[in-house]
């Protein structure tokens, strides 16, 4: 395998531990300075910024407002932010020129260590972005999300390579199994891009209490961040940190 682990201040993504990731869905100030508390007490790798929630997120001087209050509180923990578009999960719709202008604003703080925006997004939102968080040293995610089914293992796999050729730092995929069958198919797609030679990072989750299993066993199907839950959660199956570390420290001791 050829990808390189990425240094993300003092955590190493894609070095055999899945980074425990806590997602924020505080819609005010108030309640990310809550959301960051309950960060410094549990400690996860990475904080993600589920931006889409918060009130006034259109206007890029609203979001560094917020961005600024979470770097200001919460000691150093590394920041992915995502502005998830409606059409894939997102809590509020906005229009695609300004969804660009805050992330681009937000890269260019300089205070974001991670970036999540859709493969699916237009070509003219993903090149610039791409572009920007080269420059500024940000790992990009592309990503792919269904909330209500699991595609076959053939187009999972295809929506992996799809995100790496569009210059995805780390491809990821998000799906709704109706059965363990689609767990257990999730689990193989993630397995099968791995096994590529060329392949990237993955992040790979199957949501709900069913694929739950996806997200303790993220380091053996070789997904390199697991989302757990905080104050509160962004997606169905997400659990508190402190009970995911048993399990997911159990198996990286005994994965090859
Ligand atoms: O896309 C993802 C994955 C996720 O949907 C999950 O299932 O844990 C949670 C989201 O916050 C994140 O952006």
């Amino acid at each position: 395998m050829t990808k390189a682990p990425i240094q993300i201040k003092d955590k190493v993504l894609g070095g055999g531990t899945p980074l425990i990731t806590m997602p924020f869905v505080g819609k005010t100030l108030e309640a990310l300075k809550e959301e960051c508390q309950t960060a410094l007490e549990h400690q996860p790798d990475l904080v993600e910024w589920r931006a889409d929630y918060f009130e006034g997120i259109g206007e890029p001087a609203k979001a560094l407002e917020g961005l600024n209050t979470l770097n200001d509180s919460l000691g150093g923990i590394p920041i992915l932010f995502t502005l998830r578009s409606a059409s894939e999960g997102g809590a509020q719709a906005l229009e695609e020129t300004t969804r660009q202008a805050v992330i681009e604003a937000v890269v260019q703080t300089g205070l974001v260590s991670l970036v999540d925006i859709e493969a699916a997004s237009p070509q003219s939102l993903i090149e610039p972005i791409r572009d920007l968080t080269r420059n500024h040293g940000v790992a990009l995610i592309l990503s792919n999300h269904d909330f209500k089914a699991t595609p076959e293992p053939e187009d999972m796999l295809n929506r992996l390579l799809k995100a790496q050729a569009l210059g995805a730092d780390i491809v990821k995929l998000a799906v709704m199994p109706q059965s363990r069958e689609d767990v257990l198919n999730l689990m193989l797609a993630s397995v099968r891009y791995n096994d590529l030679p060329d392949a990237t990072h993955a992040v790979t989750i199957s949501m709900s209490g069913d694929g739950l299993i996806t997200r303790l066993a993220a380091a053996f199907s070789h997904s390199v961040i697991t989302f757990c839950a905080g104050k509160g959660v962004s997606a169905p199956g997400q659990v508190p940190a402190d009970e995911m570390r048993g399990p997911m420290g159990l198996l990286a001791r005994h994965l090859k």
